[in-house]
């Protein structure tokens, strides 16, 4: 398979290990690689016959190992500290913006003095060590006035757990009420208020204002954006985990193993439907979204140990701190420094969140041994970096106290740290091929499919998900509901055929030769989908004429648009003469209800819209075939309103 551009292909694998160029590891890579000659690199380290024997070469051979251990050595930790001097600043500027009822600038304070707040005695010249409690208490007046009793609710619990004295405390459970009356809940809102008057008791005057005030609160729940149910089509695969049962995987010499018909498919049909493996936000948006579940953050929640990221809830923040963050903390913004791409997070990941080091290995060896790597086509040049990033990251781990003490505080991989470090060069290996982006639908707008857009907000790895081959033009949407990758038809599939994804390069908007040129840099392969071995035109090139099948019964011909419409025209494939004057007439009434599936997508009708899209190309693919513009138009649209019923945020 012939390199259309080998310089871009490097570059391109080189991305997957180091995204950010600023980033020390390139300078650490390039240390190493002026270290040993030419002739080590392109003979004895090309040769290694396995991962297991690259790792142990950079800690034993004289030509990398002086480099690699004297950086390795340096590694330590390096994340955003806690600072209560600087919380207790903004929780005071906040209380002022308060007082000058300024919710939004007070609350903004709160949001800062909540993340750089140490937890309860950390820092006791500060607020006598309160100040985590105190952030969240003032948050929760701040929450109350702006009628959000869900997240008042949260504070005010936060408050407590964070040693907040809430025994014998009249405050703490008249918020407790009016949080609970403004979530619309009545009965919880009722005990509360009953422990509220027992503590009052006798105060009779300030019961009654507080009834007064109680009765006064109407109900603020904001209606919460439901993701649609999907349930998979033919029920769940007994044999192929989280995938439908009308699918099947197949092997090819050329294509690798993929997803297949097994029965026929139609438009519509839920095909997927997968939680992954590991999943990581993107570190640019460590501020702005919830590290856990990817959630749009609205009223942080903090970590215990550092100021880099924060959560939606306290039960996202204890998920993530039991399990993956403990270990990764205080080493984020190293590894951040590093650059190292969002691939390299899922593969430290792998391990961090696995509740022992043998139950990391079991999940990345079972990545590894499914998943494919291309080991045959690598160079040297990115064997080396990959190993050395797997250095990196073993480090890390042995460093955060992931293998509990060690025995000794060199570099050098004891024990079952050499098996972590094989399986970290080789997740690194295969996800450059298998990993997915995670989006979400951001709508900016009055209108939710003109004001829409698709943020990335992180990646992820799907065991099932991963075995989809690609298709220059696609027939599955992808959506994304959290983190849970679903998987859509758009158009009918025949069975035996294969049911691929897209993964960029797309026949609507690149030419040939771009999308070979991306697929063989980016994926290794040379792509021969239809629309390749057709040399499909662009979308605007496409001309109006339609290419019809051969009516007669299980012929594969395809015919030209006729040009007398009253006359038959003769089938290469059948040798019979066929009228194409119902084909012609289905194909009129299929644009007929694209126009009517466009107008439900203006009037913002989603499931109107899928139904009548669904229906019109399933019309079009019983009498006609592919390139057809108003079709690749309507899957597109399908597509968009897919999107539409997985994770969805208004700004
Ligand atoms: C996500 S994996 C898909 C599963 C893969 N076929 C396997 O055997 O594990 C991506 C890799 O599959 C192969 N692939 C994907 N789509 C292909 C296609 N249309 N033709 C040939 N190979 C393809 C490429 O090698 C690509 O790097």
């Amino acid at each position: 398979m012939e390199d259309l551009d080998p310089g871009y292909t490097q570059a391109c694998s080189e991305r997957t290990i180091q995204s950010d160029s600023q980033g020390f590891f390139a300078e650490f890579y390039n240390e190493v690689l002026k270290s040993c000659s030419d002739k080590w690199l392109k003979t004895h380290f090309k040769n290694m016959k396995s991962d297991s024997e690259r790792i142990m070469s950079l800690f034993n051979d004289p030509e990398v190992c002086g480099p690699v251990i004297g950086i390795l050595e340096h590694v330590q930790p390096v994340f955003k500290e806690k600072d209560a001097a600087f919380s207790s600043q903004r929780r005071i500027q906040g209380e002022k913006f308060l007082l000058m009822e300024d919710n939004k600038k007070a609350l903004m304070m709160l949001n800062h003095a909540v993340v750089r707040a140490p937890p309860k005695g950390i820092d006791k010249q500060i607020d006598c060590g309160f100040s985590l409690a105190m952030a969240y208490w003032i948050r929760s007046a701040i929450l109350l006035t702006e009628k959000d009793g869900i997240h008042a609710l949260q504070d005010i619990k936060l408050a407590a757990k964070n040693g907040f004295n809430i025994k014998e405390n009249p405050e703490y459970y008249w918020r407790m009420t009016k949080a609970y009356a403004l979530m619309g809940e009545h009965a919880k809102a009722k005990i509360s208020m009953g422990i509220l008057e027992k503590l009052l008791e006798g105060e009779k005057h300030k019961i009654e204002k507080f009834r007064q005030e109680l009765s006064g609160i109407v109900p603020n729940v904001k209606e919460k954006t439901v993701c649609q149910a999907h349930a998979l089509a033919g029920g769940e695969n007994p044999n192929i985990e989280s995938a439908s049962n009308l699918l099947e995987v197949v092997e090819s010499g050329e294509k690798g193993k993929y997803m297949a018909a097994k029965d026929n498919v139609n438009a519509g049909d839920v095909v997927l439907m997968e939680e992954p493996v590991v999943a990581c936000l993107l570190p640019k948006l460590f501020g702005s979204n919830c590290l856990h579940c990817f959630t749009r953050l609205e009223i942080p929640v903090c970590c215990p140990s550092c100021s880099g990221v924060a959560f939606c809830s306290d039960e996202c923040m204890t998920a993530a701190w039991n399990s993956y963050h403990k270990y990764e903390c205080t080493f984020s913004d190293l590894l951040v420094g590093s650059g190292m791409s969002i691939l390299c997070f899922l593969a430290l990941r792998t391990f961090t969140q696995s509740s022992s080091v043998d139950e990391g290995l079991a999940t990345a060896n079972g990545l590894i041994s499914k998943l494919c790597a291309h080991k045959d086509l690598r160079t040297p040049q990115d064997y080396l970096q990959r190993t050395l990033m797997s250095a990196f990251l073993l480090r890390c781990l042995q460093k955060c106290g992931y293998f509990g003490r060690r025995t000794t505080e060199s570099a050098d991989p004891i024990g079952k740290e050499l098996e972590v470090a094989v399986s970290l060069l080789g997740l690194l290996q295969v996800l450059q091929f298998n990993a997915h982006e995670v989006h979400q639908i951001v709508i900016s707008g009055d209108h939710k499919f003109d004001n829409a857009k698709t943020v990335y907000v992180g990646a992820a790895i799907y065991k099932t998900g991963s075995y989809f081959n690609h298709d220059c033009c696609p027939g599955v949407a992808r959506l994304f509901v959290g983190k849970k990758l679903v998987l859509v038809c758009t158009r009918p599939v025949k069975a035996g055929d294969p049911v691929s994804e897209n993964y960029g390069p797309i026949v609507t908007k690149m030419t040939l030769k771009e999308r070979l040129r991306i697929l063989r840099s980016r994926y290794w392969f040379k792509c021969s989908c239809d629309a390749c071995r057709e040399n499909w035109p662009v979308l605007q090139k496409i001309d109006r004429n339609v290419r019809f099948r051969c009516p007669t019964p299980s012929c594969n011909g395809i015919l030209k648009f006729p040009k007398d419409i009253g006359k038959d025209v003769r089938c290469n494939v059948c040798r019979k003469n066929v009228s194409l004057k119902e084909s012609i007439s289905s194909i009129i009434k299929c644009e007929e209800i694209y126009r009517k599936a466009g107008a439900f997508m203006n009037d913002q009708k989603t499931e109107e819209a899928i139904n009548a899209f669904k229906e019109g190309i399933s019309l079009f693919y019983e009498v006609a075939v592919l390139p057809h513009k108003d079709t690749l138009i309507a899957q597109e649209s399908l597509r968009k309103c897919y999107s539409d019923t997985g994770t969805t945020f208004r700004i």
